[in-house]
């Protein structure tokens, strides 16, 4: 794995020597508008040199000692940020004609950017969107009316830009910018070169320092639900992050954001008075005057409900704001203490089935996967996991019924980063998983390179050890014994191995794809094909399949990581077949 990690930096590094001595104008033109018979596979090649030379800015040294330098002084980062955006051939001014929608919050920011996107989009309006992270291909972090952006214009995009930094590197002490900063910038251009009639614009992490706030001039700007999460960057108490969050408020544009406990509300509402900016508080779902069926989503779970209000906010005061520039914008009612109710206002049909047409994969979604049933969420914090643990003992129990029979409960998990597992554990124990299974988020171990999926900043024994700490907690967490069972085991191409424990219910593979097989095969195997012998995944685990024998169906719960959840995806969802 560490081999081919290693091959990949290799190929960005062969391909920055090859920029290097190439004219930028020409390759555009011979790769652009080729039309041999060969274009397509040109593409796909150009395509993925872009996401591995894109990968590059997750390593490079100097991008890395950068955001290193910056953490000490937060207000360089977007005195940097505009440095790149120059250099690669924008200027910060020229952002204003995006007419942005710009939302933050710990929990959300993204559903609510989705609802916003699709209800602004039934209108008629050409949307751009810009959300992390991706679940499959890096593409779809830029989307245009609602669709990830294509390989082909990517490419075209990306080389643009990614060749004017690349120009100007010397003279600017070798530095590009970092992965998040870079695609921050490929999004801006590619919107302004698309034509959007408007971005909804997704921040990275916190708010005040992200370099999303680069932005001078939103139209409106949104804050989804506060909690704990990138603490290290962020600061340790919901205070502290509702103050990095409030940092997007700008002088005189109107701010929406859910309802907050007291103690960040407060910070919220400072933030807004100090900035100058009507701060209004958006109502539940039920306040709004329903005309004759009640509003329907198209993302489940009641915690998609604030999601949902904040999103019909955020579009009605945009398309006021842009449709209507003659009418002043209301203050909140008590200036003093800057913030007000906003009024929940009649949603039109168009907003109205906006709601319910969203889509917004990963997240609430279930997946039915021939005999397996797959209920997918990014969950990846001790708040959305308690979310994610309603939603799934909802919908499980409504499919258990209609599936007549017994059913296997199998949970599938792994976190990563400064996230604590353990927390997240301890709140799916109440779901009666009769198998919990652990791997790492890398999707196929012995396949070939997946760059969009790459990340380079964890090594792969970091990972696989990760999963046994949690199979432990998993296993104390139930009561169970701790058992010197679990061995790992790294062969000599480097390829990891992760012996499954006996006599337990805990399982720990090396990647997604082998955990899936497992599943497949314990099913087909054994039900679709009852007089078949199970061809093992390995044997100790064929050990495990017994069970998923007399069952009439297998619900599995996909969790914990959103990467996790793209892995999965990727290998049964086909719209996301590339
Ligand atoms: N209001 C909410 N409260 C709790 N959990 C939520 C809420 N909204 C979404 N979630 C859950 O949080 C996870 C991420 O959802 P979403 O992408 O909408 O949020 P996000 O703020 O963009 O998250 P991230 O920054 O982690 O990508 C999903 O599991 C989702 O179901």
């Amino acid at each position: 794995m560490m081999v081919r990690f290693s091959r990949v930096l290799e190929r960005g590094s062969v391909f920055a020597a090859f920029l290097r001595q190439k004219d930028w104008s020409s390759k555009f033109t011979t790769v652009k508008y080729s039309s041999t018979k060969a274009e397509p596979r040109l593409h796909r090649m150009e395509y993925q040199d872009a996401v591995c030379t894109l990968n590059t800015l997750q390593t490079n040294a100097c991008a890395l000692e950068q955001v290193r330098r910056e953490r000490g002084h937060p207000q360089l980062q977007l005195q940097a940020m505009r440095g790149f955006l120059e250099r690669a051939g924008l200027v910060v001014e020229e952002l204003d004609h995006l007419n942005i929608i710009h939302v933050t919050g710990t929990k959300g920011k993204g559903s609510t950017c989705a609802f916003t996107e699709h209800i602004l989009r039934s209108y008629g309006f050409r949307t751009g969107f810009y959300s992390s992270p991706h679940l499959v291909e890096v593409r779809e972090r830029i989307r245009i009316n609602g669709k990830p952006i294509g390989k082909e214009l990517f490419t075209k995009y990306f080389w643009q830009v990614y060749g004017r930094l690349y120009e100007t590197k010397d003279t600017h002490g070798g530095s590009m910018p970092a992965y998040f900063r870079f695609l921050t910038i490929l999004a801006f251009h590619v919107f302004l070169q698309e034509k959007v009639d408007l971005a909804v614009i997704e921040v990275g992490i916190g708010g005040a320092y992200d370099c999303t706030n680069i932005i001078r001039r939103p139209w409106v700007c949104g804050i989804a639900s506060l909690g704990i999460d990138h603490t290290s960057i962020l600061g340790d108490t919901i205070e502290k992050i509702a103050w990095q969050k409030g940092g997007i408020f700008k002088p005189g544009v109107p701010a929406f954001t859910v309802k907050q406990p007291d103690g960040p509300m407060m910070v919220l509402k400072e933030r807004a008075k100090e900035i100058g900016c009507p701060l209004w508080v958006c109502p539940e779902l039920e306040e709004y005057p329903a005309d004759s069926e009640p509003l329907r989503l198209g993302l489940a779970g009641h915690h998609q409900r604030s999601n949902a209000s904040l999103a019909l906010q955020l579009s009605h005061s945009w398309l006021q704001r842009r449709c209507l520039p003659d009418q002043s914008i209301p203050s909140p009612a008590d200036e003093s203490k800057g913030v007000s109710p906003a009024a929940g206002f009649q949603p039109s049909p168009i907003m109205a089935k906006g709601l319910e047409d969203t889509e917004w994969p990963g997240r609430t979604q279930t997946l039915k996967h021939g005999p397996v049933t797959y209920f997918l969420d990014g969950a990846h914090t001790t708040r959305s996991m308690l979310a994610c643990v309603s939603w799934f003992s909802k919908v499980a129990s409504q499919h258990e019924r209609t599936t007549g029979g017994p059913v296997v409960r199998v949970l599938l998990f792994n976190a990563t980063g400064e996230r604590d597992s353990a927390a997240m554990l301890k709140l799916l124990v109440p779901c009666h998983f009769d198998f919990a299974v652990f791997c790492p988020n890398i999707t196929e171990a012995i396949a070939s390179c997946n760059a969009d999926q790459q990340n380079f900043n964890v090594s792969v024994e970091n990972m696989l050890t990760r999963c046994l700490d949690n199979q432990r907690s998993w296993r104390l967490l139930n009561g169970q014994e701790e058992k010197p069972g679990a061995q790992l085991l790294i062969s000599r191409d480097a390829l990891p191995l992760v012996a499954a424990e006996r006599c337990s219910k805990t399982l720990v593979f090396p990647c997604i794809l082998s955990a899936l097989q497992w599943l497949s095969q314990g099913r087909d195997s054994v039900l679709a094909h009852p007089d078949k012998r199970v061809i093992p995944v390995k044997p100790s685990v064929t050990a495990k399949a017994a069970p998923l024998r007399d069952a009439a169906g297998i619900h599995v719960l996909v969790a914990g990581s959103l990467h996790l959840v793209g892995g999965v995806l990727k290998h049964l969802d086909p719209s996301f077949a590339s």
